[in-house]
């Protein structure tokens, strides 16, 4: 094999890429955010954001649904690929976006309104299915977020009588239903005890076989148990993007080694 095959089956193996960031800047009025981050998204796995407080791991993953766009005062230069479209486009319709890319938040935010409920709004904000059809929508968005068997008796009880790790799951399955491509997690486990944790990281890890997900995280162990890949921030710019093990293992840059080892952030 020479070495143009062996970069061919390299290339092969790895997964594919879903979103594309390049030369991403954003601005909060006149306070410069992100600063030309580059960075690619493989298809199907999970990639971590990880740095300290203030570095711009949350505001990197709100510009892939452009929440931000409800606030005049932001704005997000560079380019998004997906699916051969710039996400940042004005042509792009938010919403259509949002269905193609979900987001799970630190706090549930479970609706005030039945647990079925909570499902089946998200699918009917962009679909119309029959009754019959919505039940199995529902059904199977509890299925895959591992809530089903917990809730299966009680899907008129409200989602906000459900325990903490109850109601992220929810919302883990409202975003489901409605059949995105994309997951965004915003550091989901910080409100939740250690048993509720453990379960949301065994289901991020099966929602991989269906998802791209993306999660921002202040735990090291869990980024280093769930993700495949793994981006370090500081101060608004990359400064490592390689798979997980590389990261915790043998970061390229000294930055990420005094990060994951607790000296500094
Ligand atoms: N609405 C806002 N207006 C002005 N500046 C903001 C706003 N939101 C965030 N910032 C600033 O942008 C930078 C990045 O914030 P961001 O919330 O993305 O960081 P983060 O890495 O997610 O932090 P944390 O881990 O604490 O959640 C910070 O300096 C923050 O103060």
């Amino acid at each position: 094999m020479n070495a143009n095959s062996y970069a061919a089956s390299a290339e092969q193996m790895a997964p594919e890429v879903r979103i594309s960031v390049t030369d991403l800047n954003f601005y909060y009025g006149d306070f410069h955010s992100l600063k030309n981050v580059s960075i690619d998204f493989h298809d199907r796995q999970v990639t971590a954001l990880i740095g300290p407080s203030g570095c711009g791991k949350s505001t990197l993953l709100r510009t892939f649904n452009r929440i931000y766009s409800l606030y005049p005062e932001q704005r997000a230069e560079g380019l998004i690929m997906m699916d051969g479209q710039n996400i940042l486009d004005r042509s792009v319709d938010v919403n259509e976006l949002r269905s193609r890319i979900g987001m799970v938040f630190q706090k549930p935010t479970p609706f005030p309104m039945s647990i079925y409920d909570n499902i089946a709004f998200g699918i009917r904000l962009t679909e119309k299915p029959p009754r019959s059809e919505l039940d199995g929508r529902v059904e199977e968005a509890l299925k895959k977020a591992a809530l089903w068997n917990e809730v299966k008796d009680k899907l008129k009880q409200s989602g906000t009588s459900l325990s903490g790790g109850q109601q992220q799951r929810l919302c883990i399955a409202r975003t489901i239903a409605q059949r995105p491509d994309v997951i965004l997690l915003d550091e989901p486990t910080s409100a939740l005890d250690p048993i509720s944790t453990g379960r949301i990281e065994e289901l991020i890890d099966q929602l991989r076989a269906d998802f791209t997900i993306v999660i921002v995280t202040h735990n090291m162990q869990q980024a280093a148990r769930i993700s495949q890949y793994t981006a370090f921030m500081y101060l608004g710019e990359l400064v490592e993007f390689n798979p997980t093990d590389k990261i915790f293992m043998n970061p390229a840059k000294k930055q990420t080694q005094d990060y994951i080892t607790g000296r500094f952030g």
